[in-house]
């Protein structure tokens, strides 16, 4: 089995813990009462790059990465250095996340939050919207045609937006044939977990204009970035860095800087 199936297997297994103790109807109840979700589009359409900035306590390929008591507070850190959004890994045995820090980061920004997990079922999208996401992560790698088109739609029917998730040109293409308008490329290889730089410059040109294109992983710092920015990325979306370095505000507020740079001015 491969590490995406391994992660998706534990997921399955824990979501079905959840669907006994909530079910379906009492879900949808809960987001009929959330406050409407954010669009994050204006964000990542303004001119520099704009930062997605993690919050990621362990990961599969390194393991333990950070102690993070109180998300809601690394989250305002990350949102007062100027972070265009938040994203939460709410995956809880391989990431250490939990739908709570979600719930806790949603109470402390104003800005889009993301559900970053293994979404495979209609169930977790009602599920992040209602704990207060406003876009969810949908991994291409993870799903059928059919899975892909339908989580879409169904996300975009409950207000959130979806980040389509891609490692290769044939995923981008099945990407942009079921209606994405946001699409990562991940630069992590899903079966050795390493990390190409280059991952992104060779497959953004695939992506056609008018799509946002997020570079997601890998990313170390400002040159991490001005590179992404040289090769087409509107976003980066940043975990160990940040999570690692030593003043969240001040990662976040470089990598900004970085995408902002007046030689970046004229890159389209
Ligand atoms: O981070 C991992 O090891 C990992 C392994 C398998 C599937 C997903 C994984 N990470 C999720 C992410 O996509 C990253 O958290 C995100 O892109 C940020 O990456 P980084 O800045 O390198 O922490």
């Amino acid at each position: 089995m491969g590490v995406l199936d391994t992660i998706v297997d534990g997921v399955r297994q824990d979501l079905a813990e959840r669907q006994a103790a909530v079910p379906l109807d009492r879900l949808k109840e809960r987001v009929q009462h959330v406050d409407a979700a954010l669009d994050p589009m204006p964000r990542f359409r303004q001119s520099g790059v704009s930062v997605i900035a993690e919050v990621k306590r362990a990961s599969p390929s390194k393991g333990a990465l950070a102690n993070i008591p109180d998300p809601a507070r690394l989250a305002a850190e990350y949102a007062s250095g100027g972070a265009a959004a938040i994203s939460v890994l709410t995956e809880r045995r391989r990431f250490g996340g939990a739908l709570q820090d979600l719930v806790d980061v949603r109470c402390a920004v104003d800005i889009p939050v993301l559900r970053k997990d293994f979404i495979v079922t209609a169930y977790q999208l009602f599920e992040a919207r209602a704990a207060g996401a406003d876009l969810a992560l949908l991994i291409v790698a993870a799903l059928s045609d059919f899975e892909l088109v339908s989580l879409i739609e169904r996300a975009e029917s409950i207000g959130l937006t979806p980040l389509v998730e891609t490692h290769t040109a044939e995923e981008i293409d099945r990407a942009v044939d079921a209606g994405a308008r946001l699409i990562g490329v991940n630069a992590r290889n899903l079966q050795t977990l390493e990390v190409d730089p280059a991952t992104f410059g060779r497959l953004a040109p695939r992506i056609p204009d008018g799509i946002v294109k997020i570079a997601e992983s890998g990313v170390r710092g400002p040159h991490d970035v001005i590179e992404l920015a040289r090769e087409g990325a509107d976003v980066v979306l940043v975990g160990e860095a940040l999570v690692t370095g030593r003043d969240p505000r001040l990662g976040v507020a470089d990598l900004v800087a970085a995408g902002a740079h007046p030689a970046l001015a004229n890159r389209d």
